[in-house]
């Protein structure tokens, strides 16, 4: 059994992993931390823990937690993380940092839209964990950065199109909404009921700090520097992103070989569903699973691609996808322990 620490398990995705690993054949969940909470055990703060497991809550140091598991899931929020990261590196131990501390490859670029990088040196050495793109790299390293939920789903949604040079790098715009978890357990105005139930709100419109991780990872892929326009939402919903992606064809394609296209490029992954062509998918259909579901459209009248990209934002969009990470860091099969069937209605 591979031992598993949870630095910031207080937290949405910190419980989030809780939940999948407890399901998880091959690991054994040694320690959990929170500041607010030590000495508590984690059902009695979240009873849908109760009669599953014992564990308690720590305020452990990351040396301690390093000392008891061998790999460590991150959960912390960005900033945090990079200042506890070169603890666990220098520990040996694998590490999955869900956080945005080291997904961006340029420290410049993270300065500018985060503020100073605490640990610029651990930068080279980790690797963007997408493994239906990236599993090569991910299987070789020993420090992986999750990526976050909106880009997730704008990256697999487009990866197809862009390595296929079908659509023109320069014209893409990424309109995407997000259940409210997504901003995480801390308590803060927008989150409120009140601000989020009957409501619908564009928020940090030209600005948000997952833009130039978007851009990163669609540049990798176009072979060559491209930008986007990415508006994200506040959905009146617990869990989901929902991706629309709009971009200029290159060449003409039918609706059927698109999908086609979409189909063979995603072939024997296990996460990501392909729609049958004329069929889109729904927030609804991937709630507490790991999977990514993709329609696709050409709109003739208009000469674009329309790509519609849904997850759920804490499991694909963090502890499945940090999950699915692991078990290809630990020569897991990468389905285990992410088998859920999404929760519906
Ligand atoms: N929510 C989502 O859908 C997604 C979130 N992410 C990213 O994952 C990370 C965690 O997000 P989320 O779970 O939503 O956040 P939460 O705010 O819900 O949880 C944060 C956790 O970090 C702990 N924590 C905060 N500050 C510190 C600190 N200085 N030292 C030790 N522990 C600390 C908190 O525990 P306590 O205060 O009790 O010690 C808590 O357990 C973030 O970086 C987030 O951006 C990524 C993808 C999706
Ligand atoms: C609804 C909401 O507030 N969402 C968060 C994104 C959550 C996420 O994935 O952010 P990380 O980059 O930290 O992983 C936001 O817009 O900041």
């Amino acid at each position: 059994m591979i031992k598993v620490g949870i630095y910031g398990a207080s937290g949405y995705t910190g419980q989030e992993c809780l939940r999948l690993l407890l399901r998880h054949s091959g690991v054994e969940v040694v320690a959990i931390t929170s500041r607010r909470y030590a000495g508590l055990p984690i059902a009695d703060v979240y009873p849908v823990f109760a009669g599953l497991t014992p564990l308690v809550f720590m305020d452990a140091s990351p040396q301690e937690v390093a000392d008891l598991a061998d790999v460590i899931f991150l959960a912390l929020p960005h900033s945090e993380s990079m200042k506890v990261a070169p603890i666990f590196w220098e520990s040996g131990k694998k590490v999955v940092d869900l956080s945005a501390d080291f997904r961006l490859r340029d420290v410049a670029v993270y300065e500018s839209w985060y503020g100073q990088h605490a640990c610029p040196q651990l930068v080279p050495q980790t690797v963007y964990g997408i493994p239906e793109l990236y599993r090569e790299d991910v299987a070789k390293a020993r420090f992986v950065a999750n990526p976050g939920c909106y880009p997730t789903s704008i990256i697999l949604g487009t990866a197809p199109a862009l390595k296929n040079k079908l659509i023109d790098p320069a014209s893409v715009i990424a309109d995407s909404k997000s259940g409210t978890s997504g901003a995480g357990r801390e308590p803060q105005v927008g989150s409120l009921f009140c601000e989020v139930n009957e409501a619908f709100k564009a928020y940090k419109v030209g600005n948000h700090r997952h833009t130039p991780e978007i851009e990163q990872e669609l540049s990798r892929l176009a072979g060559r520097e491209m930008k986007i326009s990415f508006t994200p939402h506040l959905l009146p919903i617990d869990r989901g992103i929902f991706s629309t992606i709009y971009a200029t064809l290159t060449q003409s394609i039918s609706g059927k070989e698109l999908s086609e296209l979409y189909q063979d490029f995603y072939k024997g992954e296990r996460f990501v569903r392909i729609c049958k062509a004329g069929t889109f998918p729904n927030v609804a259909f991937v709630r507490g699973s790991n999977f990514c579901d993709i329609g696709v459209a050409v709109d003739a009248r208009t000469n674009r691609l329309i790509i519609v990209s849904t997850i759920d934002n804490l499991v694909k969009g963090a502890a499945g996808q940090a999950i699915q990470n692991m078990n290809v860091l630990c020569g897991f099969p990468e389905h285990t322990g992410l088998e859920m069937i999404a929760l519906f209605p």
